[in-house]
């Protein structure tokens, strides 16, 4: 049985403005996404009888319910496809985190099974169906660093410098929703209006009720800030500061492991997963 292992990074959201509230009841952002060299695997088997079957259960999330397997399940619907898959997940990101792992781990199921059940589908249809899963979905499929508008799906590619990150991964998960709901969340900061998009200083503003509703993020933001400028991703609970080598960003871990957990992780502007996907085609096309 041929088995396809692929990795599903995490993101960060460099900052992140939040600049208005459609009537749906999604935020109008703009943010930065940029690509973890670390991140969740998972592998396929293609079926022949049509059945998806993820082996590996997430505690607190049922098979049914896991992104994954809606992903399978939307993308067999849509493609009227009769083939199923086995697939195995080893979970390294924290969930809740604001690293995109369950997104993540849709994106990377939609471009294995697309390949495996050899459907002719492009970027922008997987794109637009990982939109109907989650938000942070369409960046993970497209697999490039971008500015992002609207809720996030319309994505302008970015080459912004790929720093080594220490995440700090304090343990709380918080709610995107109850955020996004929180009374006190700026939303009426002004759109951008410079092109190319500036690099460095700027800020997330959902930071600032994460870090009052959160007493763990704020001791995160205040350990790792008095390193680098630390700031939180999406809507947390992780916290990320960037330092220009691996050994600086290891050092400060090391200091900080007493009271923070967390990891070292290199910033990528094409992700992981789709370094891998050019390096199978390349070898087929050889
Ligand atoms: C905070 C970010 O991670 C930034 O990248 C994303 O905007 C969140 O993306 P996500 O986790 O894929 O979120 P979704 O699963 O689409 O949405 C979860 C919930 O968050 C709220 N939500 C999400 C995204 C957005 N732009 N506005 C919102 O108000 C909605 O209540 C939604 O029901
Ligand atoms: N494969 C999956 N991995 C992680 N979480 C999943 C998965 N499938 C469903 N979920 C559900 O999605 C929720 C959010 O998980 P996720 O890891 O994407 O959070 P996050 O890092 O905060 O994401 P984001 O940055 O997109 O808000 C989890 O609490 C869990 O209930």
């Amino acid at each position: 049985m041929q088995t396809l292992t692929l990795p599903a990074p995490a993101k960060l959201n460099l900052w992140l403005h939040i600049i208005g509230r459609r009537a749906d009841g999604y935020h109008e952002l703009e943010t930065v996404f940029q690509f973890l060299d670390h991140g969740d695997e998972l592998s396929f088997a293609v079926r022949d009888d049509g059945v998806i079957r993820l082996h590996t259960e997430i505690e607190a999330v049922p098979h049914d319910s896991n992104l994954i397997v809606r992903a399978a399940r939307k993308l067999q619907e849509q493609s009227g496809t009769t083939m199923g898959a086995d697939i195995w997940l080893t979970k390294v990101l924290p969930m809740g985190g604001g690293i995109g792992g369950g997104s993540s781990d849709a994106a990377t199921t939609l471009l294995a099974l697309a390949h495996l059940w050899q459907l002719d589908w492009d970027e922008d249809r997987l794109a637009a169906l990982g939109l109907s899963l989650g938000a942070d979905v369409p960046v993970f499929v497209r697999g490039h660093a971008a500015f992002a508008q609207g809720v996030g799906e319309q994505l302008t590619p970015v080459d912004p410098e790929e720093p080594w990150y220490v995440v700090l991964v304090p343990q709380v998960s918080v709610s995107t929703v109850e955020i996004f709901s929180h009374p006190q969340l700026t939303r009426d900061s002004r759109p951008l209006k410079m092109r190319p998009v500036p690099e460095g200083n700027s800020r997330n503003d959902c930071q600032p009720v994460v870090e009052q509703s959160y007493p763990e993020v704020r001791n995160a933001l205040n350990s790792l800030g008095k390193f680098t400028e630390a700031r939180l991703t999406g809507t947390g609970s992780c916290v990320f500061g960037a330092f220009p080598s691996k050994a600086e960003a290891d050092k400060v871990l090391a200091l900080l492991s007493a009271t923070q957990t967390g990891f070292v992780a290199k910033g990528s502007n094409v992700s992981m997963l789709h370094r891998k996907l050019q390096s199978l085609v390349k070898k087929s096309s050889v």
